[in-house]
């Protein structure tokens, strides 16, 4: 069985194809720079590797060149698309409605539609994915996969804000927390990594890429996330604030920021970047460190005080902490953050082992040393093999139904 995964982002197009039997990547893609005058394109298939620079004006567009690159009897791996039996989504806001992965029909459209309010700069991309998909294999089975459902399990108490209650009623407006499939996936891999029940663990997971939530996992439901009503709150990120006092918004707009300037100084010109005033990218903070410079210093201080003192509050919620998970960009290559967030973390008895730290860079496996109280683990996520994963159980599902119709 393969399975076409589809993460759309506001001017990207991230695609792979899975075969189903083996869980391997056939072909994994990327359309950047959508709607600009210069579109990159980049896939890679068993070795053979294609990479061009051309105009691709919509998602529409991008998809469709995504399937002929995906048929390309030189660079491709199917060879026509028939060969797709269903499609999975990552759609970013499921809001309240969706609590798992659901099949595709007008209804949930119209749902993820009304959502896009919710998640301005994600939905709507999500959203035109979905509509390209649906036109070019309409008869394929299609499944949205939230960031927003493995969330679902919060109490009241972890996702009110101190808010009046009727902004609650009247805009839900709540934490809803995201990047759950990754969250999902990683604490189910660490539990296997430790061979302990997930029923049988605490355990925070640290999802630190571009943007960077983490989640307190209290025996595999989650009980608090960063993120919270948008992927803008809790820990500072590649360009993006996290918290601040919401004080520092009102101020801004008295002294004349528009709305929409104070959303792209949020989203787009704050985080690492906006204090290092040099980069987004952890790689560049490093240099910049090494090679002296204070801004740089100063940014990842900031980062890891963060990170640490975040650590420490779920460890409160949780009662108690087994498992310590880092995971994406930053969490899996960055033997530096690991190092210096657990060194705040001693008092709670979590104690990693320097040496696998730096051995397992880049790698998977578990880094503390054998008298931690925590396991602390590296664990590479998946998104895209959950969605996968989540995509067939669905397909299955929907053919034994279909099954029962027809007889
Ligand atoms: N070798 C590395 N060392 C340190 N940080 C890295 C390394 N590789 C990637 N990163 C960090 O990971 C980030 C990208 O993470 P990723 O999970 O791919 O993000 P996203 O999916 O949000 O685009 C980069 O911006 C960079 O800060
Ligand atoms: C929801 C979110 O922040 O996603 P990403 O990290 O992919 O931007
Ligand atoms: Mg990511």
């Amino acid at each position: 069985m393969k399975i076409l995964v589809i993460n759309s982002g506001s001017s990207s197009l991230k695609y792979q194809i899975l075969e189903m039997e083996n869980e391997s990547c056939l072909v994994k893609g990327l359309v950047e720079r959508i709607g600009e005058q210069e579109s990159d394109i980049e896939q890679e298939s068993e070795g053979k590797e294609y990479k061009n620079i051309t105009k691709i004006k919509d998602h529409e567009e991008a998809l469709k060149k995504a399937m002929e690159l995906i048929t390309d009897p030189e660079y491709g791996c199917l060879k026509e698309l028939g060969e797709i039996d269903a499609v999975g989504h990552r759609v970013v806001h499921g809001g309240e409605e969706f609590f798992s992965s659901v099949l595709i029909d007008e209804e949930v459209i119209k749902a993820i539609e009304d959502n896009a309010e919710l998640a301005p700069l994600h939905n709507p991309p999500n959203l035109m994915g979905i509509k390209a998909a649906k036109k070019l294999l309409p008869k394929v089975p299609q499944v949205a996969v939230f960031d927003t459902s493995f969330h679902h399990s919060m109490p009241e108490k972890a996702y009110m804000y101190g808010l009046p209650y009727e902004l609650y009623q009247k805009y839900k407006i709540r934490r809803y927390g995201f990047h759950g499939t990754s969250h999902r996936y990683v604490s189910k891999k660490a539990s296997e990594i430790l061979k302990k029940d997930m029923k049988e663990l605490k355990m925070i997971t640290a999802h630190l890429g571009n943007g960077a939530s983490l989640a307190a996992i209290d025996r595999g439901k989650v009980i608090d996330t960063s993120m919270g009503f948008t992927p803008l709150e809790g820990l500072i990120m590649g360009t993006r604030s996290g918290d601040i006092d919401p004080g520092i918004v009102l101020f801004l707009t008295r002294k004349g920021y528009s709305v929409d300037e104070a959303d792209d100084l949020l989203n787009k010109r704050s985080g690492v970047y906006g204090l290092s005033e040099m980069s987004n990218d952890m790689r560049d903070i490093r240099k910049g460190i090494e090679n002296g410079d204070k801004k740089a210093k100063l940014a990842y201080d900031v980062y890891v005080y963060r990170l640490a003192k975040y650590i420490g509050s779920y460890i409160t919620v949780l009662k108690g902490l087994d498992a310590l998970v880092f995971t994406a960009g930053v969490g899996e290559n960055d033997e530096h953050v690991r190092m210096d967030v657990c060194n705040y973390l001693d008092f709670f008895g979590v104690k990693i082992d320097k040496e696998k730290n730096t051995l397992l860079n880049r790698k998977e496996g578990i880094i503390s040393t054998s008298d931690s109280d925590v396991g602390i683990l590296i664990v590479k996520t998946d998104e895209e093999l959950m969605i996968a994963q989540d995509t067939k159980r669905i397909f299955k599902k929907f053919q034994n139904v279909a099954k029962k119709i027809e007889v």
